[in-house]
């Protein structure tokens, strides 16, 4: 692969059952860019960006280059109920990451759950849970991020605090894909992949 380029999608195809969702995508992300992922409802951004993670690699045809490294963070949180916060988000970093624990204490504080990293993540809110997968922003070393409706649950200080480690990830040469139903206010230029659904080949701007 290119050094430029972090991913690379050539006349990629998503399948979901019978249906094809979007065809012939021929799509390449470079190292300090950011992009957004548009479509209506259905369209195919989540299928699109679980099938690039890996995650759903029977939808997927077609070629595909990106580093092993790549963060994924799902619109569904992957929060277990009976596990701590810090628990929680030891658990979220898995092997790929090797963070002390100091630092795991500290990404908790940075979104706001500093009272919180030691209860057990089904006494806590929807958006507090959504804000343990999030600390991992502060953690992850991935070049590639890849955040599907990260808004979701979130307030107004919450959504600051993601559109500042959007920044500081691309301004320090790291790229970002992200899906958002709500706007992102980020100070920097976006390129927008279109996914216009039925099978349809994406625009890319
Ligand atoms: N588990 C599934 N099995 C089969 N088909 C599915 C499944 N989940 C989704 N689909 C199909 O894939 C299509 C795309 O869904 P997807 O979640 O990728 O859309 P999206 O663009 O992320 O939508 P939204 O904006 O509503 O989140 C859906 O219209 C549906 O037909």
């Amino acid at each position: 692969m290119s050094q430029a380029y972090l991913l690379q999608c050539a006349d990629l195809a998503v399948v979901r059952g019978t249906r094809c969702l979007l065809s012939q995508l021929n799509w390449q992300v470079k190292a300090g860019e950011l992009w957004q992922i548009k479509g209506d409802n259905g369209a195919g951004k989540t299928s699109l960006m679980r099938a690039i993670a890996g995650l759903a690699p029977q939808s997927l045809e077609g070629s595909l280059d990106l580093p092993s490294d790549f963060l994924f963070l799902g619109h569904k949180t992957g929060v277990k109920s009976d596990f701590t916060a810090l628990e929680n988000l030891r658990l979220h970093l898995g092997h790929t990451q090797n963070c002390d624990d100091r630092s795991l204490h500290d990404a908790l504080d940075e979104v706001g759950l500093g009272d919180y990293h030691d209860e057990y993540a089904y006494r806590l809110s929807a958006g507090q849970q959504r804000r343990i997968a999030l600390a991992q922003l502060f953690l992850a070393k991935s070049s590639l991020w890849f955040l599907d409706e990260p808004l979701t649950a979130i307030d107004v200080d919450g959504v600051a605090i993601i559109e500042a480690c959007i920044e500081r990830q691309v301004r320090s040469g790291g790229s970002v894909v992200y899906t958002s139903h709500q706007s992102l206010k980020l100070e920097l230029s976006t390129r927008t992949l279109h996914l216009r659904g039925r099978g349809q080949v994406p625009d890319v701007s």
